[in-house]
């Protein structure tokens, strides 16, 4: 959805001019552009997306967490990948391990440049689940072989930052399509097979077979056979993954971020930059609308709404010649740009709504029910 084109100043003004003169008499957004690298790229950087010109594709694995090498003492940190032909149950196993916290706040945000599908924090360790692209592509359009050839590329990336593979089969069977993605696993990663739908399977004894021709096939550290879908079952992954981490500080917050959708995690990331920023002075009733979120390859492109609900808080909000919003943007942008390991193009406006927050209607429209 575009803003409403009554409420909107016709014409984006751009990063460098973004004004902090508030019009009192209406609800007139006030506009913020950020692209890039802060003032260096150019609008027609975007024109060659598809041939991914300004996205470092040598490199989609390469980053560390930025926290590397700090350590609290005690505390573990690191990263898994969850693998395996579609319907093995990947997307059942992370529901079941990460549950159903929601809240996100980056407050101490390190993050990788991966994309990051769930969090779970147990005790001393954060257990932070990446996602490795390709395999989490239920429908993959008819690809061609270099297409292919670049997917295994990026999906060995990944796989060679983790700290170790969670490899999921069906317990009991072993297909082309599971070699496939065994073939990928780096030699010398910690692996763990992970045997699921163990509840399809009536006798265990018939798997002992399977499993000896598993372990000839790869070195495995272990075998873990379970049903994703009981939670305790899951769960206890985490007591076996747990030492294949290194004692390192945890890269978010004990109460940190889930598989939310990614415009969800736009709205509360902006969001959380826009109250830190304003500290104190900015009532709780402000919230933040996604008009647009379009994904054009690795580049994003966000149009976002900060609503306020009187004249003097969008003054805040704008700071100083506009100096207050432009940190807002480039501090959402970039975390954005890590944590979706793509470029964000993000449009910034500012509105007055007063009382939007009695009006059902309106609710509604910021996407709360
Ligand atoms: N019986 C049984 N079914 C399961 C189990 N885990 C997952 N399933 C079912 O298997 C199907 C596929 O599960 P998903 O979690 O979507 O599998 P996925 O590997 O994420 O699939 P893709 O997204 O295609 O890669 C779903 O119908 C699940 O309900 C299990 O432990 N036991």
């Amino acid at each position: 959805m575009n803003p409403d084109p009554q409420d909107v100043a016709p014409d984006p003004v751009p990063e460098d001019q973004a004004t902090g003169t508030p019009d009192p008499q209406d609800d007139a957004a006030d506009h913020l552009v950020l692209e890039g690298d802060d003032d260096e790229v150019a609008e027609d950087e975007f024109e060659d997306d598809d041939e991914d010109a300004d996205v470092d594709d040598d490199e989609p694995g390469v980053a560390l967490p930025l926290s590397f090498g700090s350590s609290v003492p005690g505390r573990r940190c690191g990263l898994i990948a969850i693998v395996g032909r579609p319907n093995v149950g990947k997307s059942t196993l992370l529901n079941s391990l990460i549950g159903q916290k929601v809240s996100i706040t980056s407050r101490k945000a390190q993050t990788t440049r991966h994309r990051i599908t769930g969090i779970c924090t147990e005790d001393d360790t954060q257990f932070v689940f990446v996602d490795t692209p390709g395999f989490q592509t239920r429908h993959t359009t008819r690809g061609t072989a270099a297409l292919n050839r670049n997917l295994n590329k990026t999906v060995q990336s990944v796989l060679a930052d983790v700290d170790i593979v969670l490899f999921l089969v069906e317990a009991g069977r072993f297909g082309v399509d599971d070699a496939k993605v065994l073939a990928l696993i780096p030699p010398g990663k910690p692996t763990l097979l992970v045997a699921n739908k163990l509840d399809m399977v009536h006798r265990r004894a018939d798997l002992l077979p399977w499993l000896q021709q598993m372990q000839e096939r790869h070195p495995f550290t272990e075998f873990v056979p379970l049903t994703a879908q009981k939670v305790p079952d899951a769960r206890r992954l985490l007591g076996i993954v747990r030492p294949h981490l290194p004692e390192q500080d945890w890269f978010y917050d004990e109460d940190a971020l889930t598989d939310r959708s990614d415009k969800f995690l736009a709205s509360e990331l902006i969001r959380e930059k826009l109250f830190r920023l304003t500290g104190d002075e900015l009532p709780y009733t402000s919230t933040v609308q996604i008009d647009k979120y379009v994904e054009e390859g690795r580049l994003r492109r966000i149009s976002a709404t900060i609503v306020v609900e009187r004249d003097a808080h969008k003054g805040m909000v704008i700071g100083e010649g506009g100096e207050r919003l432009k940190r807002i943007g480039t501090e959402a942008r970039t975390e954005l740009e890590r944590l979706t390991d793509g470029r964000v193009f993000l449009e910034l406006w500012v509105k007055v709504r007063s009382g939007w927050a009695d009006d059902e209607q309106r609710l509604k429209s910021y996407g709360y029910e």
